[in-house]
């Protein structure tokens, strides 16, 4: 969910002509140009609109067997909240690293084309694109979430509210996808699930990053965790329309200063991980102490990413047995993540 963080770019995004490709469960493609409706539109050339359809109907995936099955009894049903929709919830413990849910997505596409501007109006170029599915399949979109209301044409809201990342190694440009099962988990500020895309299935997964109680309720992120709650809140009511009353965002004041600034300062070293730089008084008594903190915070996946990260300082200070400790720590973080097939492992 965290594609649609970039919204507030990707609407600026002129693309009326291009494909959405849309593609049934057993995994054929289907892709659509769609004609322009305005006249000034027609400078996104056909030629674009047919190159992009042919990247993806080549995409190696459709060559592949179908999936795993999901668990034919999941651990989990789909329940009415009183206050936020439709939620997923334990219903026996979930173990640590275990797989939750497993599914095909029920239409693709480019990102940026899902969200474009051009496309918002009229609802002419969704609907087409959807035309291709089965009427269950429609029935399925029709029936999920959206939080946008009359300010944005249906399904397109549709699209916003549920949207996940497609994740192919490689691309040069960014996928989502819906998945009409895992998108009925809400949010949390400290998740006790992660969503990840298998490329190598075409499946979207659902592990827990840690014990679930039965009853409890499965969370994933929509937004940057890195940040103070007004951060996160402001993101989620911007992209979600929700204001987040999570129990770590419903936490006495004291508690929450003190978690806003753990926050920030794991939420500071980020853009050096993405580059792989390192400051020069950065130790690895300070990448511990961040560890910690992304645990106490229950920030699973900044923990595992902060274990690389140090893993990279300690070899780089020649602290040999910090670094197998670290990597290791990783290893087994990643393998909680997505599973034994994450392509993090290698
Ligand atoms: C992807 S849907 C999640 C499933 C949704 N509850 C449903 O009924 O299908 C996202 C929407 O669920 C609601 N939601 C998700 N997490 C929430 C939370 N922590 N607090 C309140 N509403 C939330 C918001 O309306 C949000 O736009």
């Amino acid at each position: 969910m965290l594609i649609l963080k970039h919204v507030g770019l990707i609407l600026r995004i002129r693309a009326l002509s291009r494909p959405i490709t849309v593609m049934a469960k057993h995994l054929k493609p289907r892709t659509f140009c769609i004609t322009p409706v305005r006249p000034e539109m027609q400078v996104s050339s056909s030629w674009t609109t047919c190159t992009i359809s042919k990247k993806i109907v080549r995409w190696e995936i459709w060559k592949q067997p179908p999936p795993p099955a999901a668990p034919a009894n999941p651990p989990y049903v789909l329940e009415q909240s009183s206050d936020k929709g439709i939620k997923m919830v334990a219903r026996r413990p979930i173990a640590m690293g275990e797989l939750i849910a497993l599914e095909r997505p029920l239409v693709v596409s480019r990102t940026d084309v899902a969200i474009a501007e051009d496309q918002s109006t009229t609802g002419i170029f969704y609907r087409a694109a959807l035309s291709g599915l089965s009427p269950a399949a429609r029935n399925t979109i029709k029936s999920l979430r959206n939080s946008f209301g009359p300010e944005q044409e249906p399904i397109l809201g549709t699209l916003l509210t549920n949207y996940q990342p497609v994740t192919i190694p490689d691309a040069d440009t960014e996928y989502s996808g819906l998945f009409p099962t895992l998108c009925r988990a809400n949010h949390a500020c400290s998740p006790n699930a992660n969503f990840f895309f298998n490329s190598r299935s075409f499946t979207g997964q659902f592990h827990a990053v840690r014990a679930i109680a039965t009853g409890e309720e499965i969370t994933a992120l929509y937004c940057e965790l890195a940040a103070s709650r007004q951060e996160r809140r402001a993101e989620l009511q911007e992209h979600y329309k929700f204001l987040c009353e999570c129990p770590t965002c419903s936490l006495p004041a004291d508690l929450v200063a003190q978690s806003d600034s753990r926050r920030r300062a794991i939420g500071k070293l980020i853009p050096m991980m993405h580059a792989g730089a390192y400051a020069d008084d950065l130790t690895v008594a300070r990448i511990e102490e961040l560890l910690g903190w992304a645990t106490d915070e229950g920030l699973y996946a900044l923990y595992a990413e902060i274990l690389v990260y140090g893993f990279g300082l300690a070899t780089k200070l020649g602290a040999s047995n910090q670094a197998r400790k670290w990597s290791q720590l990783a290893a087994t973080a990643f393998k909680v993540l997505d599973g034994a097939d994450s392509p993090r492992l290698n």
